[in-house]
C-alpha cells in the first residue's frame, strides 16, 4: 500500500465513523467518565469516540500506532503500548519497535470541544498523520484533517499542499471545495481563555483586533477555526498568566490545525514561530496557538515580543 493510499484510508475511516459518533452522543451526552491525561473532565462520549477511532484506525494497513488526547500512552498496531513517560524526550531516529509494519502514526483529538455536547453546540474530531513515531513534530506531519459536527457534518483535509472540504453524508465524503483558501479580507476573530487571565501584551493585541474584526467564539477550536477558514481572521488560545502554555495540546490540536491553516494560505505561531517548526517533548504538551491570516499572526508575534 502506498503512503497516499494509507492517508486516504485513514480519512475514509474517520469519515465512515462519523454517523456512529453522532449517534453515540444521544446516550452519552451528560455522563462524566473521569479525567483525561490533561486533568480535564471526560464525558462518556469522549471515551466512546476514542475507543471507536482506535479500533478502526489501528486495523488499517500501514498504520503503526495511535495516540489520543483521551489516553495516557500510545497504542501500537502490534498490540503493545508505550506509556507517556517512556516517550518523553525519545530520540526520533528510525521506527524500529514503534509499531510493527506500518509507516504512519496517528494523533487524534477524538472529540474537540466536547464540553459543547451538553449545550448541543458544535464540536469536531481532529486527526494528524505523522511518518515518525510519536510524539513527532511538524516536519513529520504528512497530512491532517478535521471533522466538524455542525448542522452538517463536514470534513476538511490538508495533504500535498491542498486543503479540501467535503460534506460527509452517510459516512461518505462528497467534495464541496477542492482548493480551500483563506479569504484575503479577514472579518472574524475568536480568542480563548478568561480575559482577566490574559497577559498585558495579549490584551493590548486583542483590543486592536476587536476594533477591526467581529467576535466569533464558540468554545470548540474546530468550530472557531472553521469560522476563520471561511471568513478570514484569527483564532487564538494564548498563553495565560495562570497557564503560560495555554490550554491546547501541540500534538493533537496545534500541529494539525496549523498544517491546515498554513496549507490554506494562512499562518500559525506559538507566539514566536510557526507551530509547524515545533516538536513536542511530551505527548500531552500544551502550547499557545494562533492561526489565521498572516497579517494577524505576524501582528500577534510582534505584540507578544514587546
Ligand atoms: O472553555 P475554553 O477555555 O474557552 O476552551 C475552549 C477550548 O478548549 C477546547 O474545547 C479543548 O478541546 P477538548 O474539548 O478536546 O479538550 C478547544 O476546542 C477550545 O478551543
Ligand atoms: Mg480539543
Ligand atoms: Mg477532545
Amino acid at each position: 500500500m502506498s503512503g497516499d493510499d494509507v492517508i486516504e484510508a485513514v480519512f475514509e475511516a474517520v469519515a465512515a465513523a462519523t454517523p456512529e459518533i453522532r449517534e453515540s452522543l444521544v446516550g452519552r451526552r451528560r455522563y462524566e467518565a473521569g479525567e483525561n491525561p490533561s486533568g480535564e473532565q471526560q464525558l462518556e462520549a469522549d471515551v466512546y469516540a476514542d475507543q471507536l477511532f482506535e479500533e478502526r484506525l489501528l486495523a488499517l494497513d500501514g498504520v503503526a500506532s495511535y495516540a489520543s488526547e483521551e489516553r495516557e500512552g500510545i497504542v501500537r498496531a502490534d498490540g503493545t503500548s508505550a506509556d507517556a513517560d517512556s516517550t518523553k524526550g525519545k530520540t526520533r531516529a528510525g521506527s524500529g519497535g514503534d509499531g510493527g509494519d506500518g509507516d504512519y502514526h496517528l494523533a487524534l483529538d477524538p472529540l474537540d470541544g466536547s464540553s459543547n455536547v451538553k449545550p448541543n453546540n458544535v464540536m469536531g474530531t481532529i486527526v494528524g498523520v505523522y511518518d515518525e513515531p510519536l510524539p513527532a513534530g511538524g516536519d513529520a506531519l504528512v497530512a491532517a484533517g478535521y471533522v466538524l459536527y455542525g448542522p452538517l457534518t463536514t470534513m476538511v483535509t490538508a495533504r500535498d499542499g491542498r486543503v479540501t472540504e467535503s460534506v460527509v453524508h452517510g459516512g461518505e465524503r462528497h467534495a464541496a471545495t477542492a482548493d480551500l483558501a483563506l479569504p484575503d479580507d479577514p472579518t472574524v476573530y475568536g480568542f480563548g481563555g478568561r480575559v482577566p487571565d490574559w497577559t498585558d501584551e495579549f490584551a493590548a493585541y486583542a483590543r486592536e483586533v476587536e476594533r477591526e474584526l467581529k467576535l466569533r467564539y464558540g468554545g470548540a477550536m474546530i468550530g472557531d477555526v472553521s469560522q476563520v477558514l471561511t471568513y478570514g481572521g484569527i483564532f487564538a488560545y494564548p498563553g495565560l498568566t495562570t497557564h503560560p502554555n495555554g490550554k491546547l495540546r501541540l500534538l493533537f490540536e496545534g500541529l494539525p490545525i496549523a498544517a491546515i491553516v498554513e496549507t490554506a494560505g494562512g499562518a500559525s505561531t506559538d507566539g514566536e514561530r510557526s507551530l509547524l517548526e515545533r516538536t513536542p517533548e511530551e505527548l500531552h504538551e500544551r502550547t499557545p496557538v494562533f492561526v489565521g491570516n498572516r497579517e494577524y499572526v505576524e501582528r500577534a508575534e510582534s505584540a507578544l515580543s514587546e
